[in-house]
């Protein structure tokens, strides 16, 4: 038991004859917010959904709250789960509910039997749904579809959907992509805020660079499934802040010429803004 809320040791992902995790170590303390930083394709969606017990490690260990997930089955695994939630970049909302119910629906794996709508809910669940959409700013929306709302109040739904467990850990999978720079501020705010009430373990992908100096406690830098940076944000210089754009960005040691097209990570603008990716 290392008292840590995430403990990685040499995790290795293979799928297929492609290696999307190559020997991942991390640990991260209950609390934190840290920033998985990576181009797309570096593994950072990986790493999250083996978190979640989504993905089994081909070798290496995970530990989350601490549970070994390789042994863990069934009862469980299900157990585990209920402590974590997961935020997605395409939010995953079920567009036709409103945006209570879709709230609600994060406290599915708590009740016995399908609900399908607001009054099969128990009242006790109704009041907590309302409660956490005020607290993401969206009571006003309560009852409205989800697919009215902006994506940023999409976003804020899901932020509550997953809070609704009660979790632990918020695992969040490029919560921001899709939003707009503003919005992304009020996202990535929300769950600073709401972690730090709630002492919630945090670990959010991302592919700006900016954004994870201005949320993260610390980034972990992911490239082509290694880990390549490990560092508080706390009291970084202009020379660190360029360290980390050198090292999230840059390829994979000596890429094959013919393979650097295909390579091309579709993120790569945002992370050579600072003009530093190639050092
Ligand atoms: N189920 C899968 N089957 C085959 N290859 C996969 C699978 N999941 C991921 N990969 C590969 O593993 C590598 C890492 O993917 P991953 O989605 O974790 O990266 P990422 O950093 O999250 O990027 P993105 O932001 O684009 O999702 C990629 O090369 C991807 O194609």
């Amino acid at each position: 038991m290392s008292g840590h809320a995430i403990t990685a040791t040499n995790v290795v992902k293979v799928f297929g004859d492609k290696a999307a995790l190559k020997g991942v170590d991390l640990a991260i303390a209950p609390g934190e917010m840290v920033v998985l930083l990576g181009l797309s394709g570096s593994g950072k969606s990986t790493f999250l959904r083996h978190v979640d017990g989504l993905e089994t490690p081909t070798s290496g260990t995970l530990n989350v709250l601490g549970q070994d997930l390789t042994t863990l089955s069934g009862k469980g695994m299900r157990q585990l789960r209920s402590k974590v939630g997961f935020v997605f970049q395409q939010f995953e909302l079920v567009p036709s509910l409103t945006a209570l119910e879709n709230v609600l629906t994060g406290a599915l794996a708590t009740l016995r039997g399908p609900r399908l709508g607001l009054a099969t809910y128990p009242r006790r669940l109704r009041v907590k749904a309302l409660e956490t959409l005020d607290r993401v700013g969206l009571l006003e929306r309560a009852y409205e579809r989800a697919d009215t709302l902006s994506g940023g109040q999409q976003q804020r739904v899901a932020i509550a959907r997953a809070l609704m467990q009660e979790p632990e850990i918020l695992l969040a999978d490029e919560p921001v992509a899709s939003l707009d720079p503003e919005s992304s501020r009020v996202v990535m705010s929300l769950i600073r805020e709401i972690a730090r009430e709630r002492n919630l373990t945090v670990l959010c992908s991302l592919h700006q660079v900016d954004l994870a100096l201005s949320w993260a406690d610390r980034i972990i830098g992911l490239r082509d499934g290694a880990v390549v940076l490990d560092t508080p944000t706390a009291g970084l210089g202009r020379a660190q802040v360029m360290e980390i754009y050198g090292k999230v960005s840059a390829e994979p040691e000596a890429p094959a010429a013919p393979a650097q097209a295909e390579a091309e990570p579709k993120h790569a603008a945002s992370l050579a803004v600072s003009g530093a990716a190639s050092s």
